[in-house]
């Protein structure tokens, strides 16, 4: 029997300024896998024989890819992100390996390292991949969990799987449950075996560790992403962050974050309002430097300068850039890019629409 299924995962925006680590925006720019089983009753150990046939893969998975990381990332299942991701999920569920022969071609327009959710969106693909092909059952909140096991902040990861502007936390868990979500990310996804199955079994998830909620969110409001052409890795945008921070700083933040997540809901929006409710002093003001001219954008280009604009802020751990704006797309991305192109640093712009549904699996 043959099965065939399309993941759809959209990109994210995280943070949205004051909303370091809880906030995140699905934008419609979709990662795709298009999944062809052949013979869905031969999920069983079959990594050897799936080996001697293809000679290649150590699950006898063939991984093709077109789009964004198309020369880059790992096509052997055993070290690909997104199947890493979901092999780990069927670890979890007593199941080995992939069933036999599994293809899997991915499109993906998210640009890599950027700040756009690329790492969110293959989590989420991978553990929604995992969940059909072992026919788990697994609830989206439920998957959310495999998803927070692997990327440890909840932003890109929620809006990435549920769609539309989200606000999320991790629970608190008992001190059983913590050590179990602090397990080495090696020890979830093991490091490639060379198709070698040593039969461990992951640790499997706490339940509900991540709580959200879906803000309602303005239609006419776009989001207009300037890309520039470099990656920032988000580790090494985490890596710049203190470890503490004043008083003042989180007052700073929570009042914003009490005011933006209205304010983005309400039309017509209020500029003025938006663009002081999306300032930031938790990880802005420390990830400015590695974005060349970011500086620049953020003290010069306002709703008075350009008419249509709400607010400006780093997407997620950059160095894209995001701009929500009603009106005049063309000329804040042409204007934010000039400031950018300046500092020697070329990009691309794209303006997108929010993705209200999140992740979605369609049967062929
Ligand atoms: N579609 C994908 N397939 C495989 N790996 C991916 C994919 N998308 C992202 N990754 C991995 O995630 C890394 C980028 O993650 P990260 O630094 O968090 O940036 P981003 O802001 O884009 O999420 C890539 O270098 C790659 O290792
Ligand atoms: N809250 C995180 C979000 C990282 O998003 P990404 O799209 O850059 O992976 C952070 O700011 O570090």
């Amino acid at each position: 029997m043959v099965r065939k299924f399309d993941i759809s995962v959209p990109a994210s925006s995280a943070n949205i300024g004051p909303g370091f680590d809880v906030l995140g925006l699905a934008l419609a720019s979709y990662l795709e896998l298009q999944v062809v089983v052949e013979d869905e009753s031969s999920n069983e150990d079959k990594v050897s024989s799936a080996q001697g046939e293809t000679g290649q893969d150590p699950h006898g998975v063939t991984l093709t890819y077109s789009g964004e990381g198309e020369a880059s990332v790992p096509k052997n299942s055993d070290q690909n992100l997104i199947t890493r991701t979901a092999l780990y999920v069927l670890r979890c569920n007593g199941l080995r390996t992939f069933p036999h022969p599994t293809r899997i071609h991915v499109v993906n327009p998210i640009p890599l390292g950027r700040g756009m959710g690329s790492s969110g969106a293959a989590v989420v693909g991978g553990v929604i991949l995992g969940n059909e092909i072992g026919q788990l059952g697994l609830s989206k909140q439920r998957m959310l969990d495999y998803c927070l096991m692997i990327e440890r902040h909840p932003d890109n990861i929620t809006a990435a799987m549920m769609g539309g502007f989200v606000g999320s936390y991790l629970r608190e868990l008992s001190a059983e449950d913590t050590a179990r979500k602090e397990i080495p990310l090696s020890e979830v996804l093991p490091e490639p075996a060379g198709g070698i199955d040593t039969g461990l079994v992951p640790p499997a998830p706490p339940m509900d560790i991540g709580h959200h909620i879906k803000y309602d969110w303005t239609p006419e409001i776009k989001c207009v992403c300037i890309i520039p052409d470099f990656e920032l890795a988000t580790a090494k945008a985490r890596g710049v962050l203190p470890g503490s921070y004043t008083a003042s700083q989180v007052i700073f933040n929570l009042q914003r974050l009490a005011v933006l997540t209205t304010a983005l809901t309400r039309s017509p929006p209020d500029a003025g309002l938006i663009f002081e409710a999306m300032q930031d002093k938790i990880h802005q003001p420390f990830r400015k430097n590695l974005i060349p001219g970011l500086s620049d954008v953020l003290a010069n280009i306002t709703p008075s300068t350009h008419p249509g604009l709400l607010g400006i802020c780093i997407s997620g751990a950059g160095p894209t850039i995001l701009a929500l704006a009603t009106d005049n797309f063309d000329s804040i991305a042409t204007e934010i890019m000039a400031r950018i192109n300046q500092e020697g640093v070329s990009c691309k712009a794209r303006v997108l629409d929010l993705a209200y549904e999140g992740s979605q699996v369609v049967e062929k």
